[in-house]
């Protein structure tokens, strides 16, 4: 098949690799003329038929669990992002439930709250400004291919990491998302990760493990790092250091969608100053609750619970179920289960 005429810009960015076999696209958005990959007889698991990917976006995914679309959010709207989390951390706007992390390595110094300070802004669906990126139609026209089009925005974060101290606690162990997600089906759950500058090995890109979302959920908990470890920052356990890594070296605006399965991390951050991306994680809401007790995910609720406890004055009946439902938008569709 001729994927120039069909009008499908592929590029392929082996230069970005640690292996030179690793398989990484980076497509661009389809254009109207490229033909949808439904129009092929084939069997997708992780993918939905509604002729937004082309076949080889859906067989990219299909086979590695993530896939960059370059350039779809527009600079204006990453401005507008970096604004309000600058005025986050001025304490100008302050929204529920919103919470705002320092690094751990710095967590005790007890500085006056500033952009310099705070690692990470999650759980921003109160705030009008942060959340708009999760209802971005770029965004989730994309997302429909993996929940459907009754979407769901169940964890939003804006990462900050800072440069690294020196005790490499600006890394992210290796993980699976699922591990913290009580609801399946995972094939229903998908991340979009957008990166709000150049990022790149030195600032601490995103690290994949292409093909880990045909395995199953990993026993999580925390790394046994020398330097420390940021709160609820669980990694695989079985992490060896010989893994596949694949590095994402990504540009302003351009938007990772990952499998909940996939595991993914990132390393330090070598630069002086600051590395942002913004997320969302997504499931369909048709999905379901789960119980986690008895399983390796239970490590994770107590944390959250005990979190939820302190932070929201919530009672000690509570399930972790029940978090998830205060703190979910509906962005698109109908609100099923979830
Ligand atoms: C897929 C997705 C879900 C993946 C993830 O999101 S992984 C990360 C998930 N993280 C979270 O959900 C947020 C966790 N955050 C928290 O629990 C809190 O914000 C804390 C980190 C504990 C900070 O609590 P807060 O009360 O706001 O702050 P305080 O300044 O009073 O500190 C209380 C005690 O916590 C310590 N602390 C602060 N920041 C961190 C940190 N980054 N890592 C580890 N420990 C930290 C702080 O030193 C203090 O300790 P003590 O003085 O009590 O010993
Ligand atoms: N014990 C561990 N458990 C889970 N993940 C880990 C562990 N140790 C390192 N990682 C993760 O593996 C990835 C690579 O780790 P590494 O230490 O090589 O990163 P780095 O040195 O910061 O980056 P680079 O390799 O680009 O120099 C990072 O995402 C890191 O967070
Ligand atoms: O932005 C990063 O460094 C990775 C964040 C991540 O994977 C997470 O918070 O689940
Ligand atoms: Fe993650
Ligand atoms: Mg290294």
């Amino acid at each position: 098949m001729d994927f120039q005429r069909a009008g499908v810009r592929l590029q392929v960015v082996l230069g970005h690799l640690n292996r030179p076999s690793a398989p990484a696209i980076v497509t661009h958005p389809v254009s109207a003329a490229a033909p949808p990959a439904s129009c092929y007889p084939q069997q997708f698991r992780y993918t939905l038929d509604n002729n937004v990917l082309s076949l080889e976006q859906r067989q990219f995914y299909e086979e590695n669990g993530f896939l960059v679309i370059k350039k779809l959010v527009s600079d204006e709207d990453i401005e507008r992002f970096r604004a309000e989390f600058e005025r986050i951390c001025r304490k100008e706007v302050d929204a529920p439930g919103m919470i705002v992390m320092r690094d751990v390595a710095i967590a005790k110094l007890n500085c006056e709250l500033s952009e310099k300070v705070v690692s990470k802004v999650q759980d921003f669906q109160e705030n009008k400004e942060l959340f708009s990126y999760c209802s971005l139609p770029e965004v989730l026209k994309y997302v429909e291919c993996f929940t459907g089009p009754n979407i769901m925005a169940m964890h939003t974060m804006l990462i900050n990491k800072p440069s690294d101290t020196g005790k490499k606690t600006s890394r992210h162990p290796l993980h699976q998302d699922l591990h913290y997600f009580p609801f399946r089906p995972s094939n229903r759950i998908v991340c979009a990760w957008t990166a709000m500058e150049h990022i790149d090995r030195n600032n601490g890109c995103l690290v994949v493990l292409p093909g880990t979302h045909k395995g199953s959920l990993k026993p999580h908990g925390y790394p046994k790092w020398e330097g420390g470890v940021n709160k609820m920052y669980h990694g695989i356990l079985d992490y060896k250091q010989d893994n596949n890594r694949v590095h994402l070296v990504m540009e302003k605006g351009d938007t990772v969608f990952f499998h909940p399965l996939l595991i993914h991390g990132s390393g330090r951050n070598k630069t002086q100053g600051f590395r942002k991306a913004i997320s969302c994680h997504y499931a369909s809401s048709d999905c379901h609750y789960i119980d986690v007790k008895g399983t390796s995910q239970e490590n994770i609720e107590d944390e959250v619970k005990e979190f939820a406890e302190r932070h929201h004055g919530l009672g000690s009946g509570i399930e972790l179920k029940d978090i998830w439902m205060f703190r979910s938008r509906s962005v698109k569709g109908e609100r099923i289960n979830l």
